[in-house]
């Protein structure tokens, strides 16, 4: 169509809806194009945001101050919004707490009147079917309240048809005024006292209803409502005196709801609508788009916004849609069965029941560009360009970043398609037999990603990241170019293109306005509108156009011929794919061959690869904390986030308290364990010393890490006394060492996973333990284990530090038997190097003495305690020591100290 024709058809719109021009839809094109000229320049005059930009100022300030507008006008609305949801939710709480407090005031009553009637509401099928009702209201079952003192108060809803009403919209919240009537009937019970309704099977089946005192009472008048309400408390009275055991709680009465056949018919739906397919059974979705710069502009973008979306709801459009003071850019998927009513929607004038040809219709550039080739349903569902209806207002449909917008009605020629495809041709033609200076200067005008992939033969591509920067680009670009070349004559023509032509408009606009070019045209419909064409009126030729048509939708592209133009940004391979970096803090949209789109998880690099795995762990860790706990003490915390210990020595801690039940708090313990388990792990060599064995616990713990530091250091035969991972445990105790004996005995055989602990839990049904000798040894893994019995573990010690015993020298000593001797130890270890190696760690368990070492710090000692608090006298005498020596080994200059509060307090002493 050409201008002179377009604005023709404009005007003829226009002479259509308006009765006072009647003579308009009679004059030539020619005329009508004069006078669309005329009335732009008015229109120009009275709105700033259409009049050449060296005329109005005023139109500066009103953009600059948009973006603002917008934001608070969508802040008041969604205050309003939240003050109407909060209210309604109040109303509600208020009733509910008044019902609760009547139900409440009725058990004590002692007058024995009910304060509230039961009422069943029931509604007739249609309605239901109209109502969408929910469960509340689908069983009906709602209260109404007796008048207390004033018998005839008419807000009551049981004494006048208003307050009945009013009650009834407040429980079907979507019944309108004026469309039902209301009749009343007494309730047929079954034999439990439960309220039986039309539709209830007993009903059906023909159970007589036993009491129809008034049958069904048509709720007229307020006489009416008073009297069925009188007639139900008398039903109740009447039951209750007859039937002493009666489920009826208080006087009942069912209200039908039943459609008013006179109530005026809703109006009919559009004409679009009418006999329109489900969008929903649609096997295909077509793809389309359009924009619209209506000459007033949009006085009321919100609203528009609004109307649209209500407007395309029923067709189950998708897309993203921007409105703006400038106009209307919509991308959109639409069910393919209901295709043509949507376009009706969008294009049908007024008189034809069409609402949208005051921002859309006669406006639309170029129509409504429609992708030729739906997409089946299946693959649009699992890859779909669009997921939801997104109509959002803007303060532009293209940012430009103008300060203040051009006459996008004055965007030089729109060029059809069939006539851009034929000068191309011959260009191009004329290009390779070497007549290059007749050539038109071809303009790419969209960004850089988008010329990469695919553009028209001859084509020059600004290069712009951004719509932007399109400006400086033209300005250096056209520089030299004439200007005053005569239009529609010269042989040599400005012209671009973008992808759906609305860049174009702004570009051309830009171009015509700014920098007084005066022979420019543009590409009808952009590169989508040119493919459509071209396939639709000669697709036999090839078009000029190469490679990938980029969209703005979840396709990114669509291929229009297999040339691979773009160069892959991670390895340099020819593709046409564009795609964007999956990292969400990068996003970069780049050109990416398919390989390295797998190989990068579609990442446009190492680092971003790792960042978008790392995120996809976080998310299942996330997912696993998300359980809401509640925890006793910070004990509690740090073992709920620990790695639980294993299965046997849980069992230990059980049969330690089984067979030796006062000394059941010595064993190390859950936390304490796994550290010793760590430590000897990473010892150089896995040789441990324990002093103080007890049930076996911390040896089980040690020998475990001893293993592990075996593994580490590729020990390939168990260790013994010479060398080599081993752990020694000392105890006086034979008892204990009968018990500890056959925990390791357990761990060396079956491990310390589910088996050991099965079988340790046998040994409780045993009773007793013996030890037999004077010690034992195992093998656990690469760790060997001996268990020996001494009468002193000090003198032990002592005669192994004298360097003659068959024990080379430990990398961790644990000193965890008598604690009034722990200096005598630490002085044995650190005085020579037979026992411990150097650099090795004295572990002593206990430094805090329950926290009463604070007390001894101050001073307070067993004098302290009164006499006969034995047991407290002992602790104190006990912390005093132990204070001495934390204080006194802190000062020792051979080794080094670190005191953990972990459990009762853990001294790590490193000889130095
Ligand atoms: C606190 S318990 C050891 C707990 C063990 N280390 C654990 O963590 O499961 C102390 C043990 O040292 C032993 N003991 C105390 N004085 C001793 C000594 N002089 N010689 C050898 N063993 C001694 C006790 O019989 C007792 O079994």
């Amino acid at each position: 169509m050409s201008r002179v024709s377009r604005a023709a058809s404009r005007l003829r719109f226009f002479a259509s809806r308006n009765p006072s021009q009647p003579h308009l839809a009679r004059q030539s094109p020619a005329f009508l194009y004069q006078s669309t000229l005329r009335e732009r320049h008015t229109i120009a005059q009275a709105s700033p945001l259409l009049s050449h930009p060296k005329e109005r100022s005023a139109g500066a300030a009103y953009h600059a101050s948009v973006n603002q507008q917008l934001v608070e006008r969508r802040n008041e609305i969604h205050r309003q919004k939240r003050q109407a949801r909060q209210k309604s939710l109040d109303a509600d709480r208020e009733r509910n707490l008044k019902l609760r407090h009547i139900f409440r005031e009725s058990s004590t009553s002692s007058d024995g009147v009910p304060p509230m009637f039961a009422v069943k509401v029931v509604a007739c099928p249609t309605l239901r079917s109209e109502l969408k009702m929910n469960g509340r209201e689908k069983r009906g079952r709602m209260f109404v309240e007796r008048p207390q003192g004033e018998a005839n108060a008419q807000e009551y809803a049981c004494n006048s048809v208003k307050a009945l009403r009013k009650t009834i919209h407040e429980f079907f919240r979507r019944l309108k005024k004026g469309q039902y009537i209301l009749s009343a009937s007494l309730p047929t019970l079954d034999e439990e006292g439960n309220v039986l309704t039309h539709e209830d099977p007993a009903i059906m089946d023909g159970v007589p209803n036993n009491h129809t005192l008034f049958g069904t009472l048509p709720l007229e008048s307020d006489s009416d409502v008073q009297r069925a309400f009188a007639e139900a408390d008398d039903f109740f009275f009447k039951h209750r005196s007859l039937n002493e055991t009666s489920a009826l709680k208080r006087p009942t009465i069912v209200l039908h709801v039943t459609k008013d056949p006179d109530a005026p018919l809703p109006p009919p739906p559009p004409p679009y609508l009418e006999h329109m397919a489900d969008p929903r059974a649609s096997p295909t979705m077509t793809m389309l788009s359009f924009y619209a710069f209506p000459p007033g502009g949009i006085p009321d973008a919100d609203a528009t916004a609004d109307s649209l979306r209500r407007l395309w709801r029923p067709f189950g459009a998708l897309g993203r849609i921007y409105v703006a003071q400038e106009g209307v850019n919509a991308q959109m998927a639409i069910p393919s069965n209901v295709l043509d009513n949507f376009l009706d929607c969008c294009t049908l004038p007024d008189e034809k029941g069409g609402k949208l040809s005051d921002v859309l219709g006669p406006y639309m550039e170029n129509g409504i560009n429609v992708d030729p080739m739906p997409v089946d349903m299946a693959e649009f569902r699992s890859n779909p360009a669009f997921k939801n209806l997104h109509v959002r207002v803007r303060s532009q449909i293209v940012a430009d970043g103008f300060e203040t917008p051009l006459d996008w009605q004055s965007a030089g020629y729109d060029m059809p398609p069939l006539e851009w495809h034929q000068k191309i041709k011959e260009s191009k033609m004329a290009n390779e037999t070497g007549q290059s200076n007749s050539l038109p200067i071809v303009l790419d005008c969209r960004n850089d990603y988008e010329t990469q992939v695919g553009k028209f033969d001859l084509a020059e591509p600004l290069g712009t990241t951004n719509f932007r920067d399109s400006w400086e680009v033209l300005k250096n670009r056209l520089k030299d170019t004439p200007k005053d070349a005569p239009i529609m004559r010269a042989k040599r023509r400005e012209t671009a293109y973008c992808t759906g032509g609305i860049r174009c408009v702004k570009v051309n606009a830009y171009l015509t306005q700014e920098l007084g070019m005066t022979n420019v045209s543009r590409l009808a419909g952009g590169v989508i509108g040119y493919d459509r064409t071209l396939s639709e009126q000669r697709p036999d030729e090839e078009p000029m156009f190469k490679g990938v048509n980029y969209v703005f939708d979840g396709r990114m592209g669509r291929r229009i011929t297999n040339d691979k133009l773009g160069t892959c940004y991670t390895c340099g391979a020819k593709t046409h794919l564009v795609t964007n970096c999956k990292n969400d803090n990068c996003h970069r949209r780049m050109v990416q061959c398919e390989h390295c789109q797998d190989a990068f998880y579609g990442t446009c690099s190492s680092a971003c690869k790792t960042r978008v795995v790392n995120q996809l762990r976080g998310h299942e860790e996330a997912e696993l904390e998300e359980e809401k706990v509640e925890y006793d003490s910070i004990d509690d915390y740090t073992r709920a986030h620990s790695t639980p210990r294993r299965p046997l020595l849980a069992e230990i801690e059980k049969n330690t308290a089984s067979f030796l039940p006062t000394g059941a708090h010595m064993v190390s313990g859950d936390a304490q364990g796994s550290l010793l388990t760590t430590l000897a792990s990473m010892t150089r060599h896995g040789r441990v010393l324990e002093i103080g064995t007890f049930t076996g616990y911390a040896t089980a713990c040690f020998l475990d890490g001893a293993a592990t530091a075996g593994d580490l250091s590729e020990q390939s035969l168990p260790g013994t006394p010479e060398g080599g991972p081993f752990v020694l445990s000392l105890e006086r105790d034979r008892r204990a060492l009968g018990v500890a004996s056959c925990h390791i005995g357990v761990m060396a055989k079956h491990g310390l996973g589910e088996e050991g602990s099965k079988e340790a839990a046998k040994l409780r049904e045993k009773g007793t333990v013996d030890f037999d000798g004077d010690s034992v040894s195992f093998t656990y893994s690469c760790a060997d284990c001996e268990l020996l019995q001494t009468n002193d573990a000090l003198a032990t010690v002592e005669e192994m530090a004298k360097g003659q015993s068959k024990y080379s020298p430990f990398d961790i000593v644990f000193v965890d038997a008598d604690k009034t001797r722990l200096y005598q130890y630490v002085e044995a270890l650190v005085s020579n190097d037979n026992v411990l190696r150097k650099g090795g760690l004295i572990l002593v368990d206990n430094t805090l003495w329950k926290g009463l070492v604070l007390d001894a710090a101050r001073g307070y000692d067993s004098e302290d305690a009164a006499p006969q608090d034995k047991k407290n006298r002992r602790a104190r005498k006990l912390a005093s020591k132990m204070h001495r020596f934390n204080s006194a080994v802190v000062k020792d200059a051979r080794v080094e100290v670190l005191q953990l509060s972990l459990r009762d307090g853990l001294t790590m002493i490193r000889k130095i």
